[in-house]
């Protein structure tokens, strides 16, 4: 065996591993360079008052996630936030076991990667690990323009019979990780859930 396919499979043995690591564990999913990675950023940074309306200057550079990053936010209580790269898309479901939370996100700015997010959507909307988990839908970006409403994408997707017929109590939100749009919201959201949840 190759040496770099065998420390790949290393990392991979090891991701596995650490994938159960507690109670309020949400994850956090989606496409690659939806913004995962920021709104994890901001929401460290941003206070539940602030309600997204000030002022939360130039975003942080971000790179795309070759693997995992865990997150705590403590927001009254504290919640493990774990961010899988979209390119970790094959091995997503090894981190289904023990999640409360899901939170799957969308670049509203990009109609074109909508149906493969729907299918990823469909996805873990019927695996069984997830069955309980909440699952919160981010519509993000929604500072940049684009020539599809979000209601014309939830449309599209068949998002009212998705959320009818599932399994999951079903949210979704429309947010800007780059503006601050809609972050009081999501934290707000994960608070609420994990008090019953986690
Ligand atoms: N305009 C705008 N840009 C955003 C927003 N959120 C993220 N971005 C930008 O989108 C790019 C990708 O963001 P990331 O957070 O790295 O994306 P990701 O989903 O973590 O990507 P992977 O880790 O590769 O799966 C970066 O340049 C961000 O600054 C947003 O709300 N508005
Ligand atoms: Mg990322």
């Amino acid at each position: 065996m190759r040496a770099e396919l065998r420390v790949g499979l290393a990392c991979l043995t090891e991701l596995r591993v650490s994938s159960g690591a507690g109670s309020g564990m949400c994850l956090l999913l989606g496409a690659t360079g939806v913004g995962k990675t920021l709104l994890v950023k901001r929401l460290q940074t941003i206070l539940p008052s602030r309600d997204g309306k000030g002022d939360l200057g130039d975003p942080p550079l971000t790179r795309p996630t070759v693997g995992t990053n865990l997150t705590d936010i403590v927001a009254q209580k504290k919640i493990t936030i774990r961010e899988l790269g979209g390119c970790m898309g094959p091995i997503w479901s090894s981190y289904y076991g023990n999640c409360h939370s899901l939170l799957f996100m969308v670049d509203a700015s990009n109609p074109t990667q909508l149906s493969a997010s729907c299918v990823q959507l469909l996805g873990l909307l019927s695996a069984e690990e997830l069955a309980e988990a909440s699952v919160l839908i981010l519509f993000n970006k929604i500072d940049l323009p684009c020539y599809m409403t979000i209601e014309e994408m939830k449309s599209l997707i068949r998002l009212p019979d998705l959320i009818a017929c599932a399994k999951q109590n079903i949210t979704t939100v429309e947010i800007s990780a780059r503006k601050g749009t809609g972050l009081s919201d999501v934290l707000r959201w994960l608070q609420d859930t994990h008090r019953t949840n986690g």
